[in-house]
């Protein structure tokens, strides 16, 4: 019995038709109770840091009000035994995982989640801020938004893509906002950490000379990285190119005032520069061109007026969206340095998934040793990247697709109880880049891993 509240996700997947394998994320792989398993793996693997969320309604199980004690000390509990390793914890506040109480009450849709979430913000603040020195406010707001209140696809699986997405998006702004704004000026003087905000950038290419595709990749940038980053990280509005296109097709279907909403003058002064690092997680690219979509959809994706491709030479996944594209991570990079005032950025995950979990996997292996590689020529090129993180330590409930997409370097044994942790072959590999702080003349980037 852990006390904890019900979460969006505990709800959201009773109805077994919404993921793959039917399955849920009650036991998953139970680090509630294993944490100590996860602290070994990453004492083998020789990292510097360990970045994991704290779950909402585990710690305040309404959300709001009562603390849940259990709940904080487990937390307490992980994060003394990652500070007995020398693991400097790196902390996520919302994970996707929102008290269900709150979803009742309009969720991500109720502008007053801005108040709940600075609440639960300050509690973590304070029972763990001496010991975490980086705070990552929202994971990926752009999967919260389209995916949990725009496709449905995430929990809660609401149904607005044109709407609910930018309203949901807005208040996700907001509230990390007062978050950070919370961190800097009643914990970050005296705790002196770090506080800021991570977005899924994935790469758009052009996919031919053309100008129209050009505009077409960098519009595309722009509504999937450039709506969180411009606001927070520019000039504190919504991308110019955002604020055309869905103003206009606001418009020409009848929605007054635009579907995309507008900071006041107040908001804009919270949200601007609310973020002492960029917080990156980078998988995948894709090609893309212009074209205008039909004036009567009412989605964020026909907004962009854009028609997205994979190269088939590019090698595949376990999961259908995340192709190895490791030139991409580069361009992302330089397109972050180049439109966002050159921030200091932290790589929040990159990562590779598979079907089956095996231990030798070996294209893993593939996707590091060159997604990692283009994060060095990026710093070479002048980025300052100042942490990278793989995802993920381990195979876990991976969303939507249950348990049938890993992205571990651990693989987890679901089958007992023990849900033992065994390192995979690109595991070792990452644990051997550590040992070596990088590729050297014997385990050079272009050359097998050690033990192939
Ligand atoms: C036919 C060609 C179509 C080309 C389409 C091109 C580009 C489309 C890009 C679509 C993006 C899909 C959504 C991706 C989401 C990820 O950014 C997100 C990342 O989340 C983080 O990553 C970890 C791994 O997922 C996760 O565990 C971690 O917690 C999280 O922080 N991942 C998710 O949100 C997970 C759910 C994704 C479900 C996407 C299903 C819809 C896929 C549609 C893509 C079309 C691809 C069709 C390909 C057909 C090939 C023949």
């Amino acid at each position: 019995m852990t006390s904890k509240g019900l979460n969006i996700w505990d709800v959201y997947t009773t109805n077994a038709s919404v993921v793959l394998d039917g399955s849920t994320g009650q036991t998953a792989c139970n680090s509630y109770y294993f944490y100590e398993k996860d602290v070994d793996a990453l004492k083998s693997l020789g990292v510097s840091h360990y970045r994991f969320s704290i779950s909402w309604a585990r710690v305040l199980p309404n959300g709001i009000g009562q603390v849940n004690q259990p709940g904080v000390d487990y937390y307490k509990r992980l994060i003394a035994a990652l500070k007995a390793a020398n693991i400097e914890p790196m902390v996520t506040l919302y994970h996707w995982d929102l008290p269900q109480s709150l979803e009742d009450m309009g969720g991500w849709l109720n502008s007053s989640i801005a108040d709940w979430f600075e609440e639960y913000a300050r509690l973590c603040y304070t029972e763990f801020g001496n010991d975490v020195k980086i705070w990552i406010t929202i994971n990926e707001p752009w999967v919260v938004a389209y995916q949990g209140y725009g496709s449905g696809i995430n929990a809660p699986g609401r149904y607005g893509p044109g709407t609910f997405t930018y309203q949901a998006g807005h208040n996700l702004i907001l509230a990390h906002a007062r978050a950070y704004r919370l961190y800097e000026s009643e914990f970050k003087p005296t705790q002196q950490g770090k506080a800021g905000i991570t977005l899924n950038i994935n790469w758009y290419d052009p996919k031919d000379d053309q100008v129209s595709s050009q505009e077409a990749a960098e519009r595309a940038m722009q509504f999937l990285g450039g709506w969180f980053a411009n606001p927070i990280f520019g000039n504190g509005e919504y991308p110019a190119v955002m604020r055309q296109k869905v103003d206009e097709k606001s418009a020409a279907q009848g929605y007054n005032p635009s579907r995309l909403p507008v900071f006041t003058a107040e908001q804009k002064l919270l949200v601007q520069g609310s973020s002492d690092f960029f917080g990156l997680n980078y998988y995948t690219g894709s090609l893309t061109i212009n074209k205008i979509q039909d004036i009567s959809i009412v989605d964020y994706s026909a907004d962009q007026d854009i028609e997205t491709s994979y190269d088939p030479s590019w090698y595949g996944s376990g999961s259908s969206w995340l192709k190895i594209t490791p030139f991409g991570m580069r361009n992302t990079l330089k397109w972050i340095r180049d439109r966002f005032n050159d921030p200091d950025i932290i790589i929040t995950e990159n990562g590779f998934s598979d079907n089956a979990g095996n231990l030798d996997d070996l294209m893993r292996v593939y996707y590091y040793k060159h997604n990692i590689n283009n994060v060095l020529k990026a710093i070479k090129d002048g980025v300052k990247v100042i942490g990278y993180a793989a995802w993920s330590l381990m195979d876990n409930f991976e969303w939507g697709s249950g348990y049938t997409q890993k992205f571990g370097i651990f693989n987890v044994d679901f089958a007992t109880a023990d849900l033992n942790r065994t390192a995979k072959a690109s595991g070792r590999y990452y644990a051997q880049l550590i040992r070596d702080n990088g590729f050297t003349a014997d385990q050079p980037c272009n050359n097998y891993p050690i033990g192939y």
